[in-house]
């Protein structure tokens, strides 16, 4: 993924520059270092169903973490389309009047060579950068010229290929920060503590103990997410994704650095998000991940379009061996 991003907050966030979080990025959150470091404290697991003892059954986690957000578009329908979209930085042409469609429900793999524009599209559907032409439509509203956190608010939500967590809040708070996006509470209802932003609060704890739960790292609520394996750092990174109750999850190389079994157990996990309600976009690399778990495929080369369809139809085309799959895996990775 390239790491370039234009003005603004968040800009230079990914060349390791200080955060200077604001309400607008509660749905992303600081670079510092990617990984775990030294002095790594010892861990504390939490038995969550101690603390919080209805969690130990799968059907309340279930009830919790699913989205029930008002959705306009019907089980595959478009819920997100870009229309001719043209992305240029000076000269050069990073994505070149793309059209494709995210259909309610589904998981849709957005795939291709390295600079292919990938990431330039998930940035011009998330307000990162505006196209220079053609239009994103989310839900039948056009994203337009809406701000970062106004596109959260209509139920969009991504992770970053390198992690962006708050590495000194503990797993539980980086989700329930993901919560107060959708907190209705006024500024002063929540300085004097009103019934309502109390009860916001409580609700947003619960919620987010649920989707550490649903994510598999419920045991490491109170642990500082510093301290959490890279595995569990990434699942931590999907539940505070989730806390927004997007309508759509954006997944930008959830695989990378990850061993066979945990590409496995991150498939399961993606299905089960779709099948709890979430229409899900996947930038990946790792072709065995992408053919197994997504229901289309969209190619890109050189910023354009070059194929679209089902697993089965996009691998074995012509075009997309020559472009991407004659490339071998750890060669694009
Ligand atoms: N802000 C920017 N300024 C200038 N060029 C950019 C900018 N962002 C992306 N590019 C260029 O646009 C092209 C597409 O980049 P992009 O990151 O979207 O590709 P990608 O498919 O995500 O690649 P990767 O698989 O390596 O992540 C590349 O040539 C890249 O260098």
């Amino acid at each position: 993924m390239s790491t370039h991003e234009p003005g603004g907050v968040g800009a230079g966030a990914e060349h390791g520059e200080e955060f200077r979080g604001t309400e607008q990025d509660v749905a992303e959150a600081t670079p510092e270092k990617d990984l775990p470091g030294g002095g790594v404290e010892e861990p504390v697991v939490v038995d969550v169903a101690d603390v919080h003892p209805e969690l130990a059954d799968p059907e309340v986690v279930a009830e919790k973490v699913a989205s029930d957000r008002e959705v306009h578009a019907a089980v595959g329908e478009p819920l997100l389309r870009m229309e001719d979209v043209t992305v240029q930085f000076g000269g050069l042409t990073a994505v070149d009047g793309v059209t494709f469609d995210i259909r309610r429900g589904e998981i849709l793999g957005l795939i291709g060579p390295n600079g292919a524009g990938k990431t330039t599209c998930f940035n011009a559907m998330t307000g990162v950068y505006r196209p220079t032409s053609g239009s994103v439509v989310f839900d039948g509203e056009p994203v337009g010229r809406k701000k970062r956190f106004q596109i959260t608010q209509m139920g969009i939500a991504r992770t970053f290929q390198n992690i962006r967590l708050f590495n000194e809040m503990t797993a539980l708070e980086n989700v329930v920060v993901g919560t107060d996006a959708r907190h209705r509470t006024s500024v002063p209802g929540a300085v004097f503590r009103t019934p309502r932003h109390r009860r916001e609060e409580r609700e947003g704890i619960d919620r987010a103990m649920a989707l550490l739960e649903f994510v598999g790292v419920g045991g490491r609520a109170t642990d500082k997410a510093r301290n959490l394996s890279y595995g569990d750092q990434r699942r931590l990174e999907i539940a505070r994704a989730l806390a927004t109750e997007p309508k759509l999850l954006c997944l930008d190389e959830p695989a990378a650095g990850f061993n066979p079994a945990e590409k496995e157990a991150l498939m399961d996990l993606i299905r089960q998000i779709r099948d709890d309600g979430y229409t899900v976009l996947l930038i990946e690399h790792d072709m065995k991940l992408v053919r197994g778990v997504t229901d289309r495929i969209v190619v890109l080369e050189f910023g354009k379009v070059i194929a679209q369809g089902t697993p089965d139809a996009v691998t074995s085309d012509p075009a997309v061996i020559a472009a991407y799959l004659g490339v071998p895996d750890d060669a694009t990775a």
